[in-house]
């Protein structure tokens, strides 16, 4: 459903500091993944899924989500069929607007409806309906603003923006780290939950080793802008921390370096 092709981004080209972020990278997503990221620092994992969401333009290379080719598609464009939660629990939402004007825009953002739609008797129910999933009590909070919650609340708030769209695809980038040990955990219990649920494919990057290899169905690990290990189903069942930076070191030729990936294993 996602086919990444030759996918190269350079940064400052034809410039002293030329910097190639990605290195011809090839990926194919099928319908229903849920793929872990990994790697070192600068390894390019944030410039992948800002590629994916047109962010950026890329150099070279294409981008097919569902069968239509994307590459170059503005980011507003590609925010349409592409959901995302980035590690600052402040981007996803309105801090102005309440929590169901927040959600009503990111419902009706799917379905191509007025913002109205959400104001209706009807619809709050529905909104409701949706608050309750992440346990949070925001359902009896309908009109309280978002500048007002707290991190957490924040997140799980997002990350159901993101989901209840039903998006084509999810990207996470890091969207727990900036978090609390406990609500982290939620979060992430939210987000296996809601993936689950709805299907969704989706890349999450983490600096969690053990959450990489324990949630989704496939590991893949960067290196250099490049894809260095793509790893599915069963060996990854098999998986441990200690194994996987076994790998990282044959194929880099050096250890790990990503310092808060190694402090929170
Ligand atoms: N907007 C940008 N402008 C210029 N250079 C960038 C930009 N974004 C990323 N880079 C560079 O591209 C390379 C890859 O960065 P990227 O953020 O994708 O790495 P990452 O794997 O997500 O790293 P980390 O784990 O440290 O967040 C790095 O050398 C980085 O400095």
């Amino acid at each position: 459903m996602l086919k990444l092709k030759d996918l190269e981004k350079i940064f400052y080209k034809n410039t002293p500091n030329e910097n190639i972020a990605l290195n011809k990278v090839n990926l194919n997503v099928k319908k229903g993944d849920f793929i872990t990221i990994v790697g070192s620092n600068g390894a390019g994992k944030s410039t992948l899924l800002n590629s994916i969401a047109g962010v950026f333009p890329v150099e070279s290379g294409t981008i097919i989500l569902d069968k239509e080719d994307i590459t170059g598609k503005s980011e507003y464009r590609c925010a349409q069929k592409i959901g995302r939660v980035f590690q600052n629990p402040l981007a996803g939402t309105s801090p102005e607007m309440t929590i169901e004007e927040n959600l009503s825009l990111a419902i009706s953002k799917s379905n191509n409806l007025s913002l109205k739609w959400g104001l209706s008797k009807h619809k709050r129910k529905v909104m409701k309906k949706h608050l309750a999933k992440i346990d949070l009590g925001l359902e009896e909070r309908l009109t309280t603003k978002v500048k007002l919650l707290s991190g957490g609340q924040r997140q799980a708030l997002t990350l159901l923006m993101a989901t209840v769209a039903n998006p084509r695809l999810l990207l996470l980038d890091e969207h727990t780290a900036a978090l609390d040990p406990a609500t982290a955990i939620k979060i992430k219990n939210l987000t296996a939950e809601l993936v689950n649920e709805n299907n969704i494919t989706t890349l999450m990057i983490t600096h969690n080793m053990e959450d990489a290899i324990k949630m989704g169905n496939r590991l893949i690990m960067m290196d250099a802008g490049q894809i260095i290990y793509d790893i599915k189903a069963e060996e990854k069942e098999n998986l441990s921390i200690e194994k996987l930076l076994k790998m990282f070191e044959i194929k880099h030729g050096g250890k790990f370096n990503n310092d808060r990936m190694l402090l929170s294993v």
